[in-house]
């Protein structure tokens, strides 16, 4: 039994042409755990609405963060695979849930390799639908058809592991060294309310009020926006942030449902109107540097506030291949790859 390890992000289109970026969202959108409503009407929404205007207005935005090398998520995500191989003995394996390099090709490149025992990474600190959960089963189709003799283990959601808290923090404290901040947003990517009630396993904890996430759960273990406000207030903890000069928000919101709130886009706009001048924002819910940070954080978020009257704007990098972060991640693989218990 040969053992070794898939990291999985997200993915990029293959590049910024209209056509690649329609094929992209193409298969993102279309996940039912990403818009999930019934196929017919997904199909409607995804390819007889949206399909028709975003990808242009989606292929601007990534030509405005495309590095020479490609998508930044890509290039990020190369890097922390190559910086982890050298500090580990398995091998290690990339993937994306959407684009290439696909799972399956990720599965294949290991299994040429004589991998057996995988270990599944998706490259999310907090568990959600649209991310993990839509890893998992995807890899699992996969496994089942194409390498029955595999098998797979899960790296936990991280969200709260204190090596991931510690890396975080001290992340943010290196950035902002020399910066001056009034208060500090934590902004997670979001997702619709709907999602948080489906993922609940008592059916009946997550009411998404004030209250529920921060009232013990079984559900949290699946519960996104208890794991986000988790994140938060343990880094805060950490940092010795006093209450009031930090908070969480949700970014990237699409559609017309309602999604978690608060929305970023507005509680940034706020806090411009309400006097703040100097503003730091961290995004925990991306590993790697993406559209989402790069664009929607960095380049519309910061041009929001100082429109709104703020002076000063300090976007905290992703971990990307952060030393401290690499050297963590490749603890917990090594410490995997020492156990002689397999699960599947
Ligand atoms: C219903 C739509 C979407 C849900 C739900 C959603 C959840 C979700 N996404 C991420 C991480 C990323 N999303 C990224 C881009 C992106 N996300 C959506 C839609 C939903 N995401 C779209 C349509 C796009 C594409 C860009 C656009 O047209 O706006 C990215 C960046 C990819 C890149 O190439 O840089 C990331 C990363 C998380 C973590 C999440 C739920 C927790
Ligand atoms: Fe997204
Ligand atoms: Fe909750």
């Amino acid at each position: 039994m040969k053992k070794g390890v898939l990291l999985v992000n997200l993915g990029s289109p293959d590049s910024t042409d209209v056509k690649d970026v329609k094929k992209y969202l193409d298969e993102f959108l279309m996940d039912e755990r990403v818009i999930d409503v019934p196929y017919l009407l997904r199909a409607f929404i995804v390819k007889g609405i949206i399909l028709n205007t975003r990808p242009k207005r989606s292929a601007e935005a990534y030509k405005k963060i495309w590095w020479e090398e490609g998508s930044p998520l890509i290039v990020l995500s190369e890097r922390l695979q190559k910086k982890v191989q050298e500090l580990t003995n398995v091998p290690i394996g990339l993937a994306m849930r959407y684009g290439n390099p696909s799972i399956k090709t990720g599965l294949d490149e290991l299994a040429s390799q004589g991998v057996t025992e995988v270990l599944l990474v998706p490259l999310y600190p907090q568990f959600a639908m649209a991310t993990t959960e839509t890893i998992l089963v995807l890899a699992e189709k996969i496994r089942k058809k194409h390498f029955p003799q595999m098998s797979f283990t899960t790296l936990p959601a991280f969200y709260n592991h204190r090596d991931y808290v510690r890396v975080l923090s001290n992340s943010i404290k290196n950035e902002l060294e020399d910066k001056e901040w009034e208060h500090i947003l934590f902004s997670y990517h979001g997702v619709p309310e709907r999602h948080i009630k489906k993922s609940d396993i008592t059916r009946s904890h997550c009411k998404i009020d004030g209250q529920c996430c921060k009232t013990p759960s079984e559900a949290h273990r699946f519960c996104y926006r208890h794991q986000c406000y988790e994140t938060t207030r343990q880094v805060a903890e950490y940092l010795g942030f006093e209450e009031g000069t930090y908070s969480t928000s949700f970014q990237s919101r699409l559609g017309k449902d309602p999604w978690l709130q608060p929305y970023t886009d507005q509680t940034i706009e706020g806090f411009a109107a309400g006097g703040t001048k100097k503003m730091a924002i961290v995004t925990p819910a991306f590993v790697s540097d993406c559209l989402e940070t790069l664009e929607e954080i960095g380049m519309e978020g910061k041009e929001a506030f100082i429109e709104a009257g703020g002076e000063e704007f300090h976007v905290v990098s992703c971990l990307n291949d952060n030393k401290e972060w690499t050297e963590v991640l490749s603890r917990w693989i090594n410490e995997w790859a020492a156990t002689e218990v397999t699960t599947s």
